[in-house]
């Protein structure tokens, strides 16, 4: 499956391109994760990049967290979303795949398709400090995927339930963060679940067709 570069925004020759990429459950996505990219471009155009636009890697059933729906859905739940945000494309190639795919690989094959789209692009992860901290984990994350992961993107970070980890402390293989001052909200797809579960409305948490979606499907029950 080929990487999508007809959604980005070219920079001018002058200038350094940034790409973004989210990874995650996405089971549902949430008001959250797109505020998130939109506050992370405004980090990267105060400090002086070309935001060219971005993607959304949904992760693979093979991830096996109890929480996740099917791909498919995330998948169509993440099309319906992405409706509302420019220059902002799906990679299914993840959540397509046969197997668990390590995030480096996710990033080692978006860093080789942008290199050859333009030079002077820089990629960067976009996150919660939740996913970030989670990578000093080696239970989870083992060292040598997190060095490769820090080898081809860097990190843009929004601090969640007002955690802001120290990277040399917490995380000393990412080495080095930009961290997102703006308001993302405090929206999780926990939350989501919860209300769904619960029988409470989800408006206003996730865009208005994600919502239908969910209800047609009868997910998160
Ligand atoms: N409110 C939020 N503020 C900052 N980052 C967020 C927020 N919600 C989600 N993220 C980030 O979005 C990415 C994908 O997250 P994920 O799909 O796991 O959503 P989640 O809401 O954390 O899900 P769950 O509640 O199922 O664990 C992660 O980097 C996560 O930290
Ligand atoms: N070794 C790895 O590359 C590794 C380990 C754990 C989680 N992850 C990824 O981190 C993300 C975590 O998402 P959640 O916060 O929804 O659990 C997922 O996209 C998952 O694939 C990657």
């Amino acid at each position: 499956m080929r990487v999508k570069t007809e959604h980005l925004i070219p920079p001018p020759s002058d200038r350094t391109g940034a790409v973004l990429f989210q990874i995650g459950s996405f089971s549902p996505i949430t008001y959250a994760h797109l505020r998130l990219f939109e506050a992370a471009k405004d980090k990267l155009r105060q400090a002086g990049f070309h935001v060219c636009g971005g993607y959304l890697s949904p992760a693979n059933d093979a991830y096996k967290k109890s929480s996740l729906v099917p791909a498919t859905h995330r998948l169509s739940m993440c099309r319906l979303a992405l409706r509302e945000l420019e220059h902002i494309a799906i990679d299914e190639w993840e959540a397509r795949a046969d197997r668990f795919v390590p995030s480096y690989e996710v990033a080692s094959r978006l860093h080789t398709a942008l290199s050859a789209w333009r030079r002077h692009i820089q990629l960067f992860l976009v996150c919660g400090s939740d996913l970030l901290l989670s990578m000093g984990n080696p239970n989870s994350w083992p060292r040598q995927s997190v060095l490769k992961l820090v080898s081809f993107c860097r990190f843009i970070v929004k601090s969640r339930n007002g955690q802001k980890p120290d990277i040399s402390d917490d995380v000393p293989l990412v080495q080095e963060v930009m961290w997102i001052d703006a308001w993302v909200g405090d929206h999780s797809s926990t939350l989501v679940r919860h209300h769904l579960k619960r029988g409470q409305s989800i408006t206003f948490m996730t865009p208005k067709p994600v919502i239908d979606y969910i209800h047609q499907h009868r997910l998160y029950r």
